[in-house]
């Protein structure tokens, strides 16, 4: 899940309900906010690496490119370090960053509709400006709407589908929001490679993103809210009717009842972020701000935002490296499904472990081709050498993809108690942002100075997070929320935060 906070309706709930015609489509709608986050991130790469896009827009750039006597830069590794340029990319997420600080308040007080609708609004708005740009700045207003989608759409949409959806449902649908992700790049990378031969086809990947953003707002028009939200705004009886009719069945009594106990006692919690900077609250604190500092720090954004660049740059043609944009889009989807699958049966920290093995293994080899290539960026490749480097690139994705990308939103959402939950998902957002921003506007110019050792920079913050999962990451996989501060209480570090009081006496710790 890419943001928003997961109701867990009391946690460990098993309530009788069939997953009804209605439940999917809203689920269908509400994904379209997950695509389209995935979507234009994933739009920009291609479409920055397109000549009649770089003619338009940054002809310097295109120059740049285009010149192969070194005139006009240094080394390969420049050619496309222009902050304009990144701008185009990354302003996207600073202003999800400040959106998504309006976006929860209205997500809880006027509900998660209108929040979906307008998110849906910024989407649609942003992607027919950046269609129809004639000028950088409307690119860039383009971009900052879609932004704003993004900050609307995190909120509220993973919100949505955790409360419209069963209970039995709602873990693989924390996921299933980051799958949709992946699936937005996926088609992105997709259009981009067919459009790029046709005349101004990237005003076609860019306008595109307006058909998910309609079935959005239409189904945001459309659709009710979730009971949840209608009960935390005092509507009791259509509440009530709702969830008969989301569930499929009469009796809905006691999950009813049990929404009406956990807004009563969300009610309670007078305010989080005093409550998360108590020193009981240290590892979730800790782990609120770091998990998705470090999953940003694996570099993972370089690809799935410069990929097509990035590849220009080692010497791809350019249609191969759009070819190979849509390879690692298709890796980085397989393998998020993946760890739909084995992420209750082999447990968080396994994946945390081995993913952070993998992609540094990948980083060393990926450093060691690309050297060949050399620091002034003169050098070429041989066939073999490149279908190397796309192996390994891939092969760090998919452990990207099956670690840190999607535990990055679930492990924060799952250590986090009611008293806590809004100030840690918030932390956890807005961090995540944050570097994705940061990444996004520097990754240019760092490929320019560090060149090839750009993926040893990255190989050494994977060491970092991995030691750091190693030593600090209790098990979480099976623990109820009411008892991870057991988990605490037994953990050589963290236990000197927990004070006993705070352990629920019929912990069981038996399966971790
Ligand atoms: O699938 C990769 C994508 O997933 C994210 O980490 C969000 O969870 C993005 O920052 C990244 O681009």
């Amino acid at each position: 899940m890419a943001g928003g906070v997961v109701a867990t309706g009391g946690g460990r709930t098993h309530h009788e309900g069939k997953i009804t015609l209605f439940v999917i489509v809203t689920c269908i709608v509400a994904a379209m906010g997950g695509l389209l986050f995935g979507y234009d991130l994933g739009i920009t790469g291609g479409v920055t690496s397109m000549d009649q896009f770089l003619l338009k827009f940054f002809p310097n750039v295109y120059i740049q490119m285009k010149d192969q006597s070194g005139v006009h830069h240094h080394s390969q590794y420049c050619k496309f370090d222009n902050p304009l340029l990144t701008l185009f990319t990354s302003s996207l997420y600073l202003a999800a960053l400040v959106a998504s600080f309006f976006a929860s308040s209205i997500t809880r007080i006027m509900g998660r509709k209108i929040s979906m609708f307008i998110g849906g609004i910024f989407f649609l708005v942003g992607s027919l400006l950046d269609a129809f740009a004639v000028n950088v700045a409307m690119l860039i207003i383009g971009r900052l709407l879609l932004g704003f989608g993004v900050g609307f759409c995190n909120q509220s949409v993973p919100l949505y589908l955790s409360e419209m959806a069963p209970p039995k449902i709602r873990g693989a649908l924390n996921i299933g929001f980051q799958l949709m992700i992946t699936i937005g790049i996926l088609i992105a990378n997709l259009i981009n490679y067919k459009l790029a031969k046709i005349k101004n086809g990237w005003r076609f990947s860019l306008g595109i993103g307006a058909v998910p953003a309609i079935i959005l707002c239409l189904g945001a028009i459309f659709l009710d809210d979730t009971p949840n939200s209608m009960i935390e705004r005092g509507k009791q009886e259509k509440a009530r009717k709702m969830l008969q009719r989301i569930r499929g069945i009469d009796d809905v009594d006691e999950e009813f009842q049990e929404l009406v106990n956990a807004s009563e006692e969300a009610k309670k919690v007078d305010n989080a972020w005093k409550n998360i900077i108590e020193a009981k609250y240290r590892p979730q604190l800790v782990f609120c701000s770091l998990i998705p500092f470090f999953q940003q720090f694996t570099g993972i954004n370089v690809i799935m935002f410069y990929a097509p660049v990035l590849f220009q740059t080692l010497g791809f043609g350019s249609n191969a490296s759009l070819m190979s944009a849509v390879i690692t889009g298709g890796v980085n989807v397989v393998a998020t499904i993946i760890s739909i699958f084995s992420v209750d049966k082999f447990g968080r920290r396994i994946l945390f472990l081995e993913g952070g093995i993998q992609m540094l293994l990948c980083q060393v080899k990926v450093t060691m081709i690309a050297k060949e290539f050399g620091v002034s960026g003169v050098g070429s490749f041989s066939k073999g050498e490149v279908n190397l480097l796309l192996f390994f690139i891939c092969a760090y994705v998919a452990s990207f993809a099956w670690s840190w990308g999607p535990l990055g939103w679930l492990v924060p959402s799952e250590i986090c108690s009611l008293e806590i939950r809004s100030a840690g998902q918030a932390i956890n957002v807005s961090v995540n942002m944050l570097f994705t921003f940061i990444i996004g506007q520097v990754f240019l110019m760092m490929l320019c100075h560090l060149k090839f050792g750009l993926f040893f920079f990255f190989g050494g913050f994977v060491v970092i997070m991995t030691i750091f999962i190693a030593f600090f990451l209790p098990e979480t996989k099976n623990v109820p929320i009411e008892e991870m501060n057991s988990v605490w209480r037994s953990h050589w570090f963290w236990a000197r935060f927990i004070p006993q009081d705070m352990v629920n006496s019929h912990a069981h710790l038996q399966d971790l």
